[in-house]
């Protein structure tokens, strides 16, 4: 059981965005697609959950219970929280009291009170909107969760709580997840394997494994091996890093030899030790 894609190939119109994509997301296995914006993330991620037709390649699921959590919370203004983190459940057929009863528990799992759960979700933080975004994936007990950047819009305290929350819940139930990202520091915080993509068209130039279980990847750790991974040069270029930097130079020639560099959406000089919604289920398709 395990989720595989083979020379994976898109093209919107005449554009080809992803150009031979093969990877295996193993059951309980955490993968982390990174790469700059528009190297075709969000197009990989919707051809994994069937929301984009396959045209070229191969790609086979063994997961029975994928969910898909987006990019914006997409709360359903009209329902409470609870309903809303219930709806999933509800299409599955459960009982609207079970349904709700399950809500409210995982709800209150992911900091969630009962004023919160009562709550429409205008009247709820950004925060907590992704709080109840996450728990109404994560209340269909998925075996496959696919993330689409969801704490991108999150203060640096409230993406490490919602890190957490999703690594403790991954770790008990052994979900495995594929999520994508353009932040290269919260891909080494939570997955084992991190594939780096570049674009035009869009496809993987390198692998990283970061240092033992994520749950217990201490910052020290996160920081070091983020600073080793922006140090390949591969990985530089996918982010136009070099570039950027010679630019700088340029700039401000004759004077320093390393500048900040303006615009990167990625961290750049990181201390070496800084001390301190459901989907269809199970399938195979194969074109091409
Ligand atoms: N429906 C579409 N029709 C035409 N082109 C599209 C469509 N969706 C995406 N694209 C193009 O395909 C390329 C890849 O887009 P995609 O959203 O998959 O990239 P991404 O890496 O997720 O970007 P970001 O990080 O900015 O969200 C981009 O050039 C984008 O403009």
């Amino acid at each position: 059981m395990s989720l595989q894609l083979q020379d994976v190939r898109h093209s919107y119109a005449l554009t080809e965005v992803i150009g031979g994509v093969s990877l295996t997301l193993p059951p309980g296995g955490v993968v982390a697609l990174v790469g700059p914006s528009g190297c075709g993330k969000t197009t990989l991620l919707h051809l994994c959950a069937g929301l984009l037709t396959l045209q070229e390649g191969a790609m086979h699921s063994g997961f029975a219970k994928p969910a898909l959590m987006f990019q914006q919370p997409r709360l359903l203004p009209w329902q409470t929280t609870a309903d809303n983190i219930a709806l999933g459940l509800r299409a599955q057929g459960v009982a609207r009291s079970d349904a709700r009863t399950r809500a409210q528990a995982m709800g209150n799992a992911l900091g969630l009170d009962a004023e919160a759960l009562a709550a429409y979700p205008h009247q709820l933080s950004g925060g907590m909107q992704s709080r109840a975004a996450l728990a109404r994936a994560l209340v269909l007990q998925p075996d496959l969760l696919l993330i689409d950047e969801p704490f991108a819009a999150l203060d640096i305290g409230l993406k490490a709580q919602l890190h957490r929350l999703l690594l403790r819940h991954q770790a008990e139930q052994g979900t495995a997840v594929l999520m994508i990202t353009h932040d290269l520091m919260e891909a080494v915080r939570l997955a084992n394997t991190v594939l780096v993509m570049a674009a035009a068209p869009g496809r993987i130039v390198h692998r990283h494994t970061p240092p033992g279980a994520a749950l217990t990847r201490s910052d020290a750790t996160v920081y070091h091996d983020t600073a080793e991974l922006l140090r390949v040069p591969v990985v530089r270029e996918a982010f136009g890093l070099d570039a950027l930097q010679e630019e700088g130079r340029a700039a401000s020639e004759p004077a320093a030899a390393v500048l900040p560099l303006p615009g990167a959406r990625v961290p750049l000089a990181l201390p070496a030790d800084p001390g301190a919604a459901q989907l269809p289920g199970s399938r195979s398709r194969q074109c091409g």
